[in-house]
């Protein structure tokens, strides 16, 4: 209960702030990201229309550059861990985003290191699940034409990042399920973005004996339309089997679609692999890291469950490890595999061979 002689509207956290930037940079909106030296005006290329790209330009006198994260750079054939930073002095809106996710494009023939505040820039990207592709022109504290524009920290992700791991349990509820009968949804409300996650617990699990838990991703193409171009569906039914089969257990249903980049992105990635380019490079086409996905949540949400030791049913050892370093003890872990076909083998393969899943590696190398 709030106490409302102490409560008032006049600050905010640095959750929230991270938040409003978020929504500024889904509307096509420039953020100013600032740090004790300097001022950057930061807009998202993946929400910017033609006449905004040309507002901003003559906002700052056409001295904004474009900021593209390590892989993108990497696929233009420029390697740099901090990404890079490529002047767009007299590039229009059309070449600008090609250089941010076309295929085929030459690489820039000018670019430097960009500001450190741009890796900033990438994060509320990310968590606004846009294009790492922004354009940026540092600005003077006092510039009028950028008055209205919300400002941000560079600290304030930082601090932010702390509430990836807070959250409460706002329901929990029986739903009959087709397939495994009675399931219990518990819904845990918090997190950076206070995004709603659920958990599905099958049976009574018992907590003080290592709890049967999967922790699976949502991906709208596989689990609800039954796509083949990937064996999501089937590890989520198969999962849930499995915890019923345990005795009782607990799915976590994590809402990091497309690994944590959004549906938009994955599908444009479809589009390139559709071109006979794999799952991480056409990811990387787009500017992402392999996986961006994070699992505070699922430590968070296990502990408000009072689950500390589990066996974790996954072929993926990044949800081993990450459970781990958040004080989870993964004391077995059991495969989960979906059906293997001709649409979705590559992908398999991938996964396999490039982000290290335990597959099974004579089935999934066999030319089909
Ligand atoms: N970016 C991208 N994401 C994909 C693609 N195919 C599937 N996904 C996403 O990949 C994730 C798969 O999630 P999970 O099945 O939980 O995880 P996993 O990494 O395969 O690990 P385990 O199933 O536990 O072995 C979901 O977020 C999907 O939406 C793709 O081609 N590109
Ligand atoms: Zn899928």
């Amino acid at each position: 209960m709030l106490k409302s002689a102490h409560f008032t509207f006049q600050h905010t956290t640095a959750q929230m702030d991270v938040e409003r930037a978020v929504a500024e940079l889904r509307f096509g909106r420039p953020v100013i990201l600032k740090d004790n030296k300097r001022q950057l005006a930061v807009l998202a290329l993946d929400c910017v229309t033609p006449a905004i790209y040309d507002l901003f330009s003559q906002a700052v006198d056409d001295q904004h550059r474009l900021f593209l994260s390590a892989p993108r750079a990497a696929r233009l054939g420029v390697s740099s861990g901090a990404g890079i930073a490529v002047p767009l002095s007299g590039v229009g809106f059309e070449d600008a985003s090609r250089l941010s996710y076309a295929l085929d494009v030459e690489p820039p023939q000018e670019w430097c290191q960009p500001d450190q505040i741009m890796a900033s820039a990438a994060e509320l990207a990310r968590n606004a699940l846009l294009l790492p592709a922004m354009i940026y022109a540092e600005i003077e504290p006092d510039e009028p034409r950028f008055g209205a524009c919300l400002r941000l920290d560079a600290d304030a992700l930082g601090q932010a990042s702390e509430a990836r791991q807070i959250f409460e349990i706002i329901a929990r509820t029986q739903v009959p399920l087709k397939e495994i009968g009675d399931a219990e949804f518990v819904v845990f409300r918090g997190g950076l973005a206070q995004r709603d996650q659920i958990a599905i617990v099958v049976g009574k699990p018992d907590t003080n004996s290592p709890v049967p838990v999967r922790i699976h991703s949502s991906c709208i193409t596989g689990d609800l339309f039954g796509s083949l171009k990937c064996d999501c569906g089937d590890q989520l039914c198969n999962g849930l089997a499995h915890l019923k089969e345990a005795g009782g257990g607990v799915l976590l249903y994590l809402d990091q679609e497309g690994r944590g980049t959004g549906i938009g992105s994955k599908m444009r990635a479809y589009g390139y692999q559709h071109l006979g380019i794999d799952t991480i490079d056409a990811d990387a086409e787009l500017g992402f890291e392999a996986d961006h996905r994070r699992y505070e949540a699922a430590v968070a949400m296990l502990g408000l469950l009072s689950i500390s030791r589990t066996v974790l049913f996954t072929n993926n050892p990044t949800k081993i490890s990450a459970l781990r370093a958040g004080g989870i003890h993964v004391e077995e872990r059991k495969p989960v595999f979906g059906d293997i076909t001709a649409e979705n083998m590559n992908y398999l393969r991938t996964k396999m061979l490039r982000a290290d899943h335990m597959l099974d590696i004579e089935t999934l190398t066999r030319p089909c």
